[in-house]
């Protein structure tokens, strides 16, 4: 069984980025990691992504020693067993509002005592069972677990959010955030920075790492100087659009 890199670099205090993926073919997240990304989330939120793509971008991922992630639906026990089965690093599961909330995350993924992850070893994280009936520990160890908090009852329920154990990464999603708030969108405004930077001091305080979504390294490099360790940057789709964009312009204008 690997170490998990991502999670050791996140312990050692690195500061890590990766784009959202949503894009199937395993070309894109091997190109990722060959940019030089340390993770890259695979996007089963938002994307369009099934079981067996997520899979496939796993194991390419793991060819250039990128750590993929995956984004689950919603906080759901077996989607989020699933996610680690097929080998991914960790796992981030979106809308987090409450204690009981994050307690059921680690209790999805990790195994006993630690929680009632189902066990079966025929899987990609089992090695198909080469790895043995003796390594639970060391995958409950190995698995990141990334929770998003994301609308204002989380944030008002924070403090008592990152009390909960096992949980590696609080992400800030400043797009639903901007939401709650009633201004879609506006991940800029006051209003919505204000609250993550106050959320940012809570998350450190209890000795958790940050996460937050920045579309340009301009935004990235604000939330790292706030003391932001983990960074998802940038969606691959519109990476791409932007990329093309600013072909089409060069050529034509
Ligand atoms: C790219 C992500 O969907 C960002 C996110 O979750 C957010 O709420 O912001």
């Amino acid at each position: 069984m690997r170490e998990n890199q991502l999670k050791r670099k996140l312990q050692q205090g690195e500061v890590v980025i990766g784009p959202f993926m949503n894009c199937a073919y395993p070309a894109f997240i091997e190109i990722c990691g060959h940019a030089g990304f340390d993770f890259a989330i695979i996007d089963m939120e938002h994307g369009p992504l099934h079981t067996l793509v997520a899979e496939d971008l796993c194991r390419a991922a793991d060819c250039v020693g990128l750590s993929p992630v995956i984004r689950v639906r919603k906080n759901d026990a077996p989607q989020i067993q699933r996610a680690l089965d097929i080998g991914s690093a960790g796992v981030q599961v979106p809308q987090i509002e409450t204690k009981a909330d994050a307690e059921a995350v680690v209790t999805g993924a990790k195994y006993s005592p630690l929680g009632s992850r189902g066990l079966s070893f025929n899987t990609r994280a089992g090695m198909y069972t080469a790895a043995g009936t003796q390594i639970t520990d060391k995958l409950n160890q190995e698995s990141l677990v990334v929770i998003h908090v994301e609308g204002k009852r989380g944030v008002e329920n924070l403090q008592e959010i990152v009390s909960v154990p096992h949980i590696d990464v609080i992400f800030l999603g400043p797009y639903d955030l901007s939401q709650s708030l009633g201004i879609p969108g506006q991940v800029r405004d006051p209003r919505v920075v204000e609250l993550m930077e106050k959320s940012v001091t809570t998350i450190r305080n209890a000795g958790k790492a940050v996460g937050t979504f920045a579309d340009n390294p301009e935004v990235a490099k604000q939330w790292i100087n706030a003391g932001v360790q983990y960074i998802g940057l940038g969606v691959d789709v519109a990476i791409f659009l932007k990329a093309c964009q600013a072909l089409v312009e060069a050529v034509k204008n």
